[in-house]
């Protein structure tokens, strides 16, 4: 990845590659019937306003850097995929309050700042592991995401659509402008943190839950007499909250890519992050070679078969310049495979001095089919990952910088396990995902809870050492 970026560079390589007889589909990426179509809506995108400014993805690195440099902790999730059927303002602000509890958790609990950036405003294409699937002997195309096909089982729906894409930039806007709204308009001001509870999530974590918020209202006091209000202390008032999605559809990344004013660097204004997926990562493809050029954060997804020598090279494409803030490394392995491969990697990242932000996905490694067909993970096994993403980087001496989950606000029925105790046969009661099953509110409360502690832990530990 040596030649001259372009923010359309990423093209000559899947253009070579199809000449070697390669399709879109590659690349995870759909041939559209229709090209002009498709040119049309990529003439229409590239002169829409920007979702998001370069400034913004600028500091969103900055605090990045301080995750990096073990200073902050980051938290990232929402759903797997979003939807147009989904697209409703509870919902936006379920999972936005979901992640504020959690963040909230995290802060108070493990005295440490909380990066917040949702897997929203932008998630709605998705890698698949086959490109078909077949149900009573049809087999039609794989639902790729409602920014390429349709969720029905039909030929029609299933047909890549461009259009789709102006759909993504329209909800994205409409979704970003109610997060920003939610961040800094009031609705996250600390003083409300009674206020953000849920009604269905158990007793035992709303408790909990109450016990913390009591206590904040009571640090709350105690800083407004010393004369720290929230005109002194904008971050009780509000709170800072970026976007991410996979950059998987390069049609329409390339399109929301822009020169930034201030800087004259190009930024992709899609969202704050970006990340590479696992199935997307090779360091040749046109996924790298389209991130390696735009000044955003950007992520990328660590499975099992990374070795050291691919990571470092990873490392050379997307952060030459060795930035703090810049690469976030989210390993996916499951428990044991995590045990086995993470601390070679963490050692040579270490050897290298490179700069980086570890999080841990637990969700796609821990995807498992149980005999009524549905999609799960169980809530142990997400937990045994977690645990042993913070075990291995404690015994290397490095920060487990992060966390980053499939989550809803909403109460689903889709992953298995946690204190509500979800079976397998209880899955059917409110399982609504589009793709991949998701933590609901009340576990992914429950796991904050668990996390918090795990931080504390380090954290109390770097300061002794210290
Ligand atoms: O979210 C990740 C992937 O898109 C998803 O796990 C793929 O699912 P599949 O294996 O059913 O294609
Ligand atoms: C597809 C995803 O994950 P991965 O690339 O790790 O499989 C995802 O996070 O949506």
């Amino acid at each position: 990845m040596t030649g001259t970026w372009t923010p359309e560079s990423w093209r000559s390589i899947v253009d070579a590659a199809i000449r070697d007889g390669k399709t879109f589909e590659s690349f995870q990426m759909p041939t559209y019937p229709d090209a002009a179509a498709l040119t049309h809506t990529e003439e229409t995108l590239k002169v829409m306003p920007p979702l998001v400014f370069a400034g913004e993805a600028r500091n969103l690195k900055k605090h990045l850097a301080e995750v990096a440099e073990g200073r902050a902790f980051l938290l990232q999730g929402g759903d797997c995929a979003e939807s147009f059927a989904e697209f409703r303002a509870d919902n936006i602000r379920d999972t936005f309050r979901v992640l504020l509890q959690m963040a909230v958790v995290l802060t108070f609990g493990a005295a440490c700042p909380v990066v917040k950036v949702g897997r929203m405003a932008g998630q709605f294409a998705k890698p698949r592991s086959a490109p078909t699937e077949t149900f009573d002997g049809v087999e039609l195309p794989s639902y790729r995401g409602d920014m390429i096909n349709g969720p029905d089982f039909t030929p029609a729906d299933r047909i890549p659509d461009p259009q789709r894409m102006l759909r993504v930039y329209n909800q994205a806007a409409a979704t970003l402008n109610l997060l920003r709204a939610f961040a800094e308009g009031g609705y996250a001001d600390l003083h409300k943190v009674h206020q953000w509870t849920l009604g269905f999530v158990s007793a035992e974590q709303s408790t909990r839950y109450q016990e913390m918020a009591d206590r904040i209202q009571e640090t709350l006091g105690f800083m407004e007499a010393c004369g720290l209000t929230g005109d002194r202390v904008p971050q009780i008032r509000k709170t800072d909250f970026y976007t991410s999605h996979e950059a998987l559809l390069l049609p329409y990344e390339q399109a929301m890519t822009r020169v930034d004013s201030t800087t004259g660097d190009w930024y992709c204004c899609s969202a704050h992050l970006l990340w590479i997926g696992e199935r997307t990562r090779d360091l040749t493809g046109p996924h790298v070679e389209f991130l390696r050029g735009v000044g955003n954060p950007v992520g990328v997804k660590v499975g099992p078969s990374t070795t050291p020598e691919t990571l470092l090279r990873l490392c050379d494409a997307l952060n030459p310049q060795n930035e703090a803030g810049r690469l976030t490394l989210i390993t996916r392995m499951g428990a044991g495979p995590l045990q086995e491969k993470l601390p070679a990697l963490i050692r040579a990242v270490q050897a290298e001095g490179r700069k980086v932000v570890w999080s841990c996905d637990p969700m796609h490694a821990n995807t498992i089919k149980v005999a009524n067909g549905y999609k799960t993970r169980s809530f142990d096994s997400i937990l045994a990952e977690l645990k042993a993403f913070f075990a291995v980087h404690r015994a290397e001496g490095s920060h487990a910088g992060g966390l980053h989950f499939e989550l809803t606000g909403r109460d689903v029925t889709e992953c298995i396990g946690g204190s509500q105790e979800i079976t397998e046969a209880r899955l059917g009661d409110a399982y609504h995902t589009f793709c991949d099953p998701r933590l609901n509110a009340a576990q992914s409360l429950e796991l904050a809870f668990l996390v918090a502690e795990a931080l504390k832990e380090e954290r109390t530990r770097v300061a002794a050492l210290a």
